[in-house]
């Protein structure tokens, strides 16, 4: 059963870089429109193979690790999602840190050549979560400050740290900072959060549509 999902988490990532690759040339192409078009139809068809068998929109993917969080089709980091940049992740839980790597392609343009300002929010915010999450101080963003020091260009490799503050009871906060790799002294963003996590009583609320246990963004202790 392991190796089957094991086997699965491969195709799944392959079928994810295939997809990004697509999306890639998607919005790059200045292709003939008969080319266009019949582009849409093959896309068409694989569409079709897939509806073969979907989840419902609750539903958590079999691939996924709900008790730790661990989701295939993240649009942050999913080795499955198409819209993932995806940000590779590495977690630091005993400095109460994090640090993700990221290159930004055309799909998160925002100003020619720029990545998407709503795009830094959500790379800043998963590290922002993940760092206090890896500590043990999972919750839901409660609040999200983003600051823009400089433009961040499309294909230059960042580098976004992500660190647990304080502690209180179910509250945490967090700051993140944006760099790029081969200019580290530069910030180009930072991030600021307050994560809350959810009372065990509300999450089985919040979550009960999933119809599993999902104990990564909820509080273990009796605190609440
Ligand atoms: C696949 C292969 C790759 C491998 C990857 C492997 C692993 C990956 C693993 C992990 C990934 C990790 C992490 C990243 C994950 C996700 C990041 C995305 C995060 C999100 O995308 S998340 C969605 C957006 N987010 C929401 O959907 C929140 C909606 N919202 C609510 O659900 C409530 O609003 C809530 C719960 C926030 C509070 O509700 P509540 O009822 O529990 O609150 P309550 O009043 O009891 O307050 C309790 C204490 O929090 C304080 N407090 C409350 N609000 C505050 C505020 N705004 N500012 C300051 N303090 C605040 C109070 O002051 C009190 O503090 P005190 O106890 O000291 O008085």
């Amino acid at each position: 059963m392991a190796e089957d999902r094991a086997a699965r988490r491969d195709a799944v990532g392959a079928l994810g870089d295939a997809l990004r690759d697509l999306v890639d040339a998607a919005v790059r192409t200045e292709v003939p429109i008969p080319d266009l078009e019949k582009a849409a139809l093959l896309a068409g068809e694989i569409t079709q193979l897939l509806r073969a068998d979907l989840r419902e929109v609750h539903e958590i993917a079999s691939v996924d690790d709900p008790e730790i969080g661990e989701r295939w089709y993240s649009p942050v980091y999913g080795p499955g999602s198409p819209v993932a940049p995806p940000m590779l992740v590495e977690d630091f839980p005993d400095e109460g840190r994090c640090v993700g790597r990221v290159t930004v392609g055309k799909k998160h343009e925002g100003p020619p050549g720029l990545v998407h300002g709503g795009v830094l929010a959500i790379l800043l915010d998963h590290v922002l979560a993940r760092s206090a999450r890896a500590a043990g101080h999972g919750g839901l963003t409660a609040t999200l400050t983003v600051t823009y020091r400089r433009p961040v260009h499309l294909g230059v490799p960042l580098v976004l740290t992500g660190r647990l503050g304080s502690v209180d009871g179910r509250r945490a906060t967090a700051t993140a900072r944006l760099v790029a790799e081969d200019d580290p002294a530069t910030t180009l963003a930072e991030g600021e959060a307050v994560l809350v996590a959810l009372r065990s009583e509300r999450a089985s609320e919040v979550f009960a549509k999933t119809g599993r246990a999902v104990g990564a963004w909820t509080t273990r202790s009796s605190d609440g």
